[in-house]
């Protein structure tokens, strides 16, 4: 992986986080290339990450790995540019939300290898969770290219690629689902009389600690809810509340509304 250049097309929020764990993890930085559409942007990548910023055409035709990190809407318009630069034996990469692998395929010459990755923010602080998809002419060498590319910014997994939407729905946009409950339990609080401050010391430390039980002690998730509610107790009082005001299938209907609108963006692009 060393050996190759990497070039991120459309390095915006995700691309930079993919592009930093290169430069992190030992990636040389003459081997990885970016692209931007302003130029005050790609003074930034230069500035903070010390790689060479360059026009799609270029990237394409100098790296070998493409990772695509536009938004779904305008990566048919990249493929449309970078296509006869695609030569034999590049591998792409697309972090893009809803778009199939054949959708890059489609665009571009026939055999190019497809990886599909569904990754989301917490890579800032190296907990990402990446699910990787390869497409029909991706190998499991491919596989362990995009594996290389997106260790360093946390988990990966490797799932069917019919799989993705869902996977985007959990775990790609879940940060956000996350973010909210935090920011209701702080609001909560500070209707109670906390200042504001100590109410998201508490909330966030409490968010910080659970999440490492959920993924450190093994227990299903309903057995650590069972250990906090004590008989006749407040959380058994206040679990009533979340419950009657409907909580999973509020979580029910917003997942499937991830999912729904995954398929919409597949259909919508072009
Ligand atoms: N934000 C998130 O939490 C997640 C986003 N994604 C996916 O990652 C991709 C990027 O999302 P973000 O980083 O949030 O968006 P972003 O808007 O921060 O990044 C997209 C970048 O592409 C650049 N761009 C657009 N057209 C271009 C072109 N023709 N040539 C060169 N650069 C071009 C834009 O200037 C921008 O910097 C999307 O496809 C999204 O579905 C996936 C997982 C999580
Ligand atoms: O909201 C979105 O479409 C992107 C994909 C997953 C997270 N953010």
């Amino acid at each position: 992986m060393s050996e190759q250049t990497v070039a991120i097309i459309g390095a915006g929020k995700m691309g930079e986080l993919v592009l930093a764990g290169l430069i992190r993890s030992g990636h040389p930085a003459d081997r990885v290339l970016a692209t931007a559409r302003r130029p005050d942007r790609a003074a930034e990548l230069t500035e903070r990450h010390g790689v060479t910023v360059v026009t799609n055409i270029e990237a394409a035709t100098r790296a070998d790995v493409l990772a695509i990190g536009v938004k779904p809407l305008d990566a048919g318009k990249v493929l449309d540019e970078i296509s006869s630069s695609v030569t034999p034996g590049k591998l792409i990469v697309s972090l893009c939300a809803g778009l199939p692998t054949s959708f890059f395929a489609n665009r571009l010459p026939e055999g190019t290898p497809v990886i599909r990755v569904m990754t989301n923010t917490p890579a800032m602080v190296g907990h990402a969770m990446s699910a990787i998809s390869p497409g029909d002419h991706a190998t499991d060498e491919h596989v362990a290219i995009a594996d290389d590319l997106f260790k360093p910014l946390g988990a990966t997994v490797r799932v069917p690629e019919y799989q993705q939407d869902a996977v985007t729905a959990v775990s790609g946009s879940g940060p956000a689902y996350f973010y909210l409950v935090v920011e209701a339990m702080i609001e909560a609080g500070v209707l109670l009389g906390l200042p504001r401050q100590t109410a998201r010391e508490l909330a966030v430390q409490t968010a910080v600690g659970s999440a490492l039980m959920l993924r450190d002690s093994g227990g299903h998730p309903a057995e650590l809810r069972e250990a906090v509610t004590s008989p006749a107790g407040t959380t058994a009082a206040a679990l009533r509340e979340l419950e009657r005001n409907g909580l999973r299938t509020a979580f029910s209907d917003a997942l499937s509304a991830a999912h729904s609108r995954a398929q919409q963006i597949a259909a919508q692009a072009k």
